[in-house]
């Protein structure tokens, strides 16, 4: 479907590019009947320089068309293959960035990424070379044995070709062998740039946990295994060609043996044998193309199943059409139950919730106890039941998943930030908004610190957000969602590098700071949230307990015993 569609619209290049080779072909062989000529005249009593001269220009004006021909196919052909390659990342890309969190928490990055590189280009040298690997090998056979045949004699033709034909099975067969070696070092290319990759990022643990002769160790294998790989393939590549070379010199041996006898019997001319000599030199790259088109086209079906899977990834979430929607965000939740597309676990279990615009709610509870999940569902980052979530009285199911996105600002546990300048981070909803970026940053609490740096806002943020301390980097995060604009504000434990009484301190002033708007908090410090409207209490995926913080302290609950287990905590942190 993919290269149809590709076809279909760009056949001309292909077509053109094709009458470019053909002509580059007929040219070929052409230019050794000439050169046959030349000999036979020279060769003649009755030659005189002037038409020796025309002879030769004849040659020369042949080769310039081949420099053209050969300019012009490249263009048209390997031009469209490139086309196609691009073509084919960009569809993938625009495929992928529409789909939902459920493909992202199935497929791994570098799965991905090696079908965005290799797996293209691979499908690049189908559409390109194969292409003209596939002409050389039909036309340039057939018109190279006419020529041979019509220009100096049949059975010479026949007897000179013989071995060629055991070239094609050779490569055919060595094909396979350099395919699945191929395969090795590729996958091998894989592993060690994961590895490089894994090291240097997480040089810093590797360094803390004094490591390094494992890591060492872990690196030296997949460097040799990569090096490996590699010999193996240049072994293979080692024997096939002295073999290729050795069967096509056999060739012009059958031409010495039995045209030279033709030219002695007088049979031949001695520009006729020279002839037929180049053609046959001309027929071994056709008859390796073989091998090679044959291989080329399986790595590129193989490639083009990669592809085409990606493309089929289906959205899980199924939205309606984007209507205007006037969004208060009033959360209703209903009865919900929740089990992730990817597992068969109930991760929520009968949840029922309110959230009413302006409040301040907080979600807390143990480790893994659907939090976190709750709040992606609320951002319809995953499709649930009908009537188990309401945004301001309609079924989140009919509501676009953009235009929630648009209102909600969802921050996440890890805070990413691209590798641009913090104030391109921290405006990253809206360019527009770079030059108040410090007004937002006030906002998160993190302006002083950012201030403090060398470069200021223009600091480039490294690989990883490097530059920036944990508890900065949390707080950048903030800053962007706050630029946003939107109504509603979830913080999912974004807070979590910095001390208690700084969460405290950034959550208070953020209310203050966004009078009217709705704020979620998720956290496992009670105290931060303790003024919070309503405070939910998750347990084990259903909601133990919900109320004021000094309700749920009344009720003595998980809450009360949580709350009074972190106080006694902090007093002997502070003795
Ligand atoms: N994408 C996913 N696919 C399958 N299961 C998941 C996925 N994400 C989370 N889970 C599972 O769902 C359960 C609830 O996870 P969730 O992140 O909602 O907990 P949480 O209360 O926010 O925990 P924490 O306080 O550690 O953030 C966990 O058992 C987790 O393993």
């Amino acid at each position: 479907m993919l290269i149809t569609n590709y076809l279909k619209k760009y056949w001309w290049r292909y077509a053109l590019g094709i009458v470019f080779l053909l002509v580059v072909d007929y040219i070929q062989i052409i230019i050794p009947r000439r050169i046959g000529n030349i000999i036979d005249y020279i060769e003649t009593d009755s030659w005189n320089l002037d038409h020796l001269k025309i002879l030769v220009l004849s040659i020369i004006m042949l080769a310039t068309g081949l420099v053209i021909g050969r300019f012009f196919w490249r263009f048209f052909i390997i031009g469209a293959a490139r086309l196609f390659q691009y073509k084919t990342i960009n569809t993938m890309f625009t495929h992928i960035i529409e789909l939902d969190q459920n493909f992202y928490d199935k497929w791994r990055t570098g799965d991905l990424m090696t079908r965005f590189t290799s797996d293209t280009r691979q499908l690049e040298r189908m559409m390109g070379p194969a292409v003209i690997m596939m002409v050389d090998t039909l036309f340039m056979t057939v018109m190279t044995v006419i020529a041979m045949g019509t220009f100096v004699d049949w059975e010479l033709t026949f007897l000179s070709i013989l071995p060629l034909p055991i070239i094609a099975i050779i490569s055919l067969f060595f094909g396979r062998i350099i395919h699945k070696r191929f395969t090795e070092v590729q996958e091998s290319t894989s592993d060690l740039s994961n590895i490089t990759e894994e090291s240097l990022s997480g040089m810093d643990v590797i360094k803390l946990y004094a490591n390094k002769d494992t890591m060492k160790k872990l690196f030296n294998n997949s460097s040799k295994d990569y090096y490996d790989s590699y010999i193996k393939l240049i072994r293979i590549w080692g024997l096939m060609h002295p073999l290729v070379t050795f069967l096509g010199s056999l060739a012009q041996l059958f031409v010495f043996f039995f045209g030279g006898k033709m030219v002695i019997n007088g049979e031949i001319t001695l520009g006729d044998f020279i002839m037929t000599n180049q053609y046959v030199g001309m027929l071994i790259w056709p008859m390796m193309a073989f091998g090679f088109l044959v291989n080329n086209i399986q790595r590129g079906r193989a490639s083009l199943k990669r592809i085409t899977n990606v493309l089929d990834q289906e959205r899980t979430v199924i939205e309606p059409e984007k209507k205007n929607f006037d969004f208060k965000g009033h959360f209703v939740v209903k009865n919900l139950n929740f089990k992730y597309p990817t597992s068969e676990r109930k991760i929520l279990k009968n949840v029922n919730l309110e959230i009413k615009p302006g409040e301040m709610i907080a979600f807390v509870g143990k480790i893994g106890s659907g939090k976190s999940t709750l709040a992606k569902l609320l951002t319809k980052l995953y499709q649930v039941e009908d009537n188990s979530i309401f945004i301001d009285n309609e079924d989140i199911n009919n509501i676009h998943g953009e235009i929630i996105r648009e209102n909600v600002s969802y921050v996440p546990q890890d805070n990413f930030l691209f590798s641009m300048s913090i104030r391109e981070n921290i405006a990253f909803s809206n360019i527009d908004l770079a030059l108040k970026a410090e007004e937002y940053a006030e906002k998160a609490s993190v302006d002083k610190d950012l201030k403090n740096l060398e470069k200021g806002y223009e600091t480039i943020v490294g690989e990883r957000g490097v530059t920036l301390s944990g508890g900065q980097r949390q707080r950048v995060t903030i800053a962007r969602a706050l630029a946003k604009k939107s109504k509603v504000i979830i913080l999912d434990d974004c807070l979590s590098a910095v001390d208690t009484e700084t969460e405290e301190k950034i959550i208070k002033n953020l209310r203050e700071e966004t009078i009217g708007k709705t704020i979620i908090v998720i956290s496992h410090r009670l105290k931060a949230v303790k003024n919070s409207n309503k405070i939910y209490v998750f347990e084990d995926g259903k909601i133990y307990e919900s109320g004021t913080h000094n309700e749920l302290l009344e009720k003595d609950g998980i809450y009360a015993d949580m709350y009074q287990k972190q106080m006694i905590e902090e007093k002997l942190e502070e003795e």
